[in-house]
């Protein structure tokens, strides 16, 4: 398997050479072999040591470049670091995005990374690694798939969601559409509705590195985002609703009743992170995601 992609991204005034193609390679030769699985939260929430192992490769790379960005990793979370969105630039990373898929050797996986400065997300990068699916958006330049420019233009009725442990509203929207459809990442289920294989997607209950990097994917390629509720999409509220057009999506909130969910930043948000230096840090706004 030596399929490669490289993106150079440029970052402020620097330029950062970032090969996916490296972390995806790990993922892929892992993908057929025996692994050792460990719970997380519940017994649908696992890890492995490629999950790990990938997203320590990705921010030791990055931070060699940026030392000075901040990190939202799901397995540093879990090894007990806080979520803490602020102004800084910061990377949002889902390592292994369909874990449960991976150790089930289920082939949709992907890697999730987005980048934020003053709390927007300006590029997102979802790769679903079997497939060599390579979803990017950058913020008002559009969204791609390997390279090609998607639109939103589609009227099917499927609608993609996930039915785990704190799935419980799929059947409300089982009445409403067509067909529901789950792949097991949150990532690609999302990039489904960017490319027009689905009308929509919702989730009650991931966390926001599930979500993050396929948000502006959805976004760039013309599709719409929101909270369950129909109120203005929140990236730590681990509730979303993302849709082709505006009805389909308030069409869904209707019928999603949503059940509580501790915020991915609920311990953080007390805390006072906006520091000068890193309001310093985050004044240049400018990346550019270039395929080379
Ligand atoms: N507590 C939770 N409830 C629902 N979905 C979750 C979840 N935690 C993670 N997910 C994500 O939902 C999808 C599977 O249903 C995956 O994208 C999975 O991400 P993961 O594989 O990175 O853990
Ligand atoms: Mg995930
Ligand atoms: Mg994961």
């Amino acid at each position: 398997m030596s399929r490669r992609r490289l993106y150079r991204l440029s970052v402020t005034s620097q330029t950062h050479t970032l090969f996916v193609a490296h972390e995806t390679s790990v993922i892929l030769s892992a993908f057929q072999q025996q692994k050792e699985v460990r719970l997380k939260s519940s017994p649908a929430d696992l890890v492995t040591e490629t999950d790990q192992q990938v997203e320590k490769m990705l921010i030791s790379a990055i931070r060699r470049k940026y030392p000075q960005h901040r990190f939202i990793g799901e397995e540093s979370v879990a090894a007990g670091e806080a979520v803490e969105l602020t102004d800084s630039p910061t990377w949002i990373i889902d390592p292994i995005d369909g874990t449960v898929n991976f150790v089930h050797r289920f082939p949709f996986v992907a890697v999730s990374i987005a980048f934020t400065v003053n709390k927007q997300t300006e590029f997102g990068i979802v790769y679903s690694c079997v497939e060599d699916k390579l979803f990017h958006a950058q913020r008002g330049r559009g969204a791609y798939l390997n390279g090609k420019p998607l639109c939103s233009d589609i009227h099917r009725c499927v609608v993609v969601t996930e039915i785990g442990a704190e799935s419980r509203s799929i059947t409300c929207c089982v009445l409403l559409c067509y067909s529901v459809r789950a792949l097991g990442t949150a990532a690609v289920d999302m990039c489904q509705v960017a490319t027009g294989g689905a009308d929509a997607y919702y989730h009650i209950g991931m966390h926001c590195w599930d979500i993050a990097a396929s948000t502006i994917i959805v976004l760039e390629a013309g599709g719409v985002v929101m909270d369950t509720d129909g109120s203005e999409f929140d990236m730590m509220s681990r509730k979303v609703i993302a849709a082709s057009s505006s009805a389909v999506a308030n069409g869904i909130a209707q019928v999603v009743q949503a059940f509580p969910c501790r915020r991915d930043n609920e311990a953080a948000s007390k805390r006072k992170c906006d520091t000068q230096s890193e309001r310093a840090v985050a004044q240049p706004t400018a990346c550019v995601l270039h395929e080379l």
